[in-house]
């Protein structure tokens, strides 16, 4: 028997229509707020480990019924309740707390959510596992192809097939597709002001390389790995075009070749790859880019849960902050067309709002002023 289980029926020995009451508070999350059960909500934190617990019909747990409680929130989560739990509707704490506007809950569980993934993910790269990141997204059932993951290890020995549209892989997922061409547009604009030395890794459809070139790059590097993606650029005439130099393989084993400060601005946006790669690829940035450069990605994060998107995207500013890089993320609307989706075996985006990121390379001085405001502070604290 688990200890939930064992908590469970002392408690319910204890008050005798406890079971009952938290069957009910786990299935009614209307009883939030002002009708919140407070007694029951006492009981429960006599016995912490019941924060694991999950109805197993809803899947409602004590966290998520907890939402409008900054104290209980904070309760369940230090015994251990999961923040990515995702009930039947496929809600998660976070997704009642800002349904809710319990804005103060939001942030406890950002904040816990951050620490967490960023532990998780330092622990994989420190260990230079090459394990699929146990993501924060991951936490349903992989019998609805909606849910699978989009990792896929034979991705690169596979064909794929360029289809009006859209480029697909083996199963008919979408590697890339036109709608997405606006967002590139923004992106290119983002690196690429001015004559620059460029990179943009994962060729795709070319979309964001084409509007590259409009931008007359002083020089611009493409890595690709698929062959048959390889084969169209070849056929399209971008290893003969000037100022153009295509690394063919996976940007894991080129990017060692290209020289240190080299670069004004980089785009990355690969395929079939996971958090644990972009954040090694992030690795690389400080060694590639000049002081000052400009870098963004496609930000796919977790794109069907609107809190898991927010956590990832804040788990990757601290990252890239800490390699230097200041952050910020401007919104823009996109609407994608239902008839887009046609002959695609699963839709990867589901909000009419994109976060593209912006990060800039800190100069040398501002990473100075950085390291005082840092001193500054650390003394004020003292
Ligand atoms: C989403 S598409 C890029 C679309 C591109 N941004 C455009 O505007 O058309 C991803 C590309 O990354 C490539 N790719 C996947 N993994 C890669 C890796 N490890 N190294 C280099 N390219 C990779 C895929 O073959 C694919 O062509």
């Amino acid at each position: 028997m688990s200890r939930a289980a064992r908590d469970l029926e002392i408690a319910q020995s204890i008050v005798p229509d406890f079971h009952r009451r938290l069957k009910y508070a786990l299935k009614h999350p209307s009883i939030l707020g002002d009708r919140v059960d407070v007694d029951l909500f006492g009981r429960v934190c006599e016995f912490p480990d019941l924060a694991t617990l999950a109805d197993p019909i809803t899947g409602l747990t004590p966290l998520m019924l907890s939402v409008s409680s900054p104290a209980y929130t904070k309760f369940f989560l230090e015994n251990g309740a999961p923040w990515n739990a995702v009930c039947r509707r496929n809600k998660c704490a976070g997704n009642y707390a800002s349904d809710g506007g319990h804005q103060e809950v939001v942030d406890i569980l950002v904040d816990h959510a951050t620490k967490c993934e960023m532990l998780l993910s330092q622990a994989i790269l420190n260990n230079d596992k090459k394990t699929p990141v146990p993501s924060v997204v991951d936490t349903k059932e992989e019998t609805d192809v909606s849910a699978q993951k989009c990792t896929k290890k034979d991705y690169l020995s596979r064909s794929v097939k360029y289809d009006g549209e859209k480029l697909l892989d083996g199963d008919n997922d979408a590697v890339m597709m036109e709608w997405e061409r606006p967002l590139m547009a923004e992106h290119a604009k983002i690196i690429c002001q001015g004559k620059k030395r460029v990179l943009n890794v994962g060729f795709g459809m070319g979309i964001i390389d084409s509007i590259l070139q409009t931008h007359t790059p002083a020089h611009h590097t493409i890595i690709e790995a698929h062959p048959d993606v390889y084969a169209k650029m070849k056929k399209d005439g971008w290893l003969s075009k000037p100022n153009v130099t295509v690394l063919f393989g996976r940007w894991q084993d080129v990017i060692g070749s290209i020289p240190a400060g080299s670069l004004d601005g980089a785009f990355f946006d690969t395929y079939a790859e996971n958090h644990t790669d972009l954040s090694e690829f992030h690795r690389h940035l400080p060694r590639i880019l000049a002081r000052g450069g400009v870098y963004s990605f496609f930000n796919g994060l977790c794109p069907d849960n609107i809190f898991f998107h927010g956590v990832a995207c804040q788990v990757v500013k601290l990252e890239l902050e800490a390699l230097e890089f200041e952050v910020e993320f401007a919104q823009c609307q996109i609407q994608v067309k239902d008839e887009a989706w046609e002959g695609v075996r699963r839709k990867y985006w589901h909000f009419d709002f994109y976060y593209i990121p912006i990060c800039v390379l800190k100069s040398e001085g501002e990473k100075g002023e950085a390291k005082e405001g840092q001193g500054a502070a650390k003394k004020q604290r003292k």
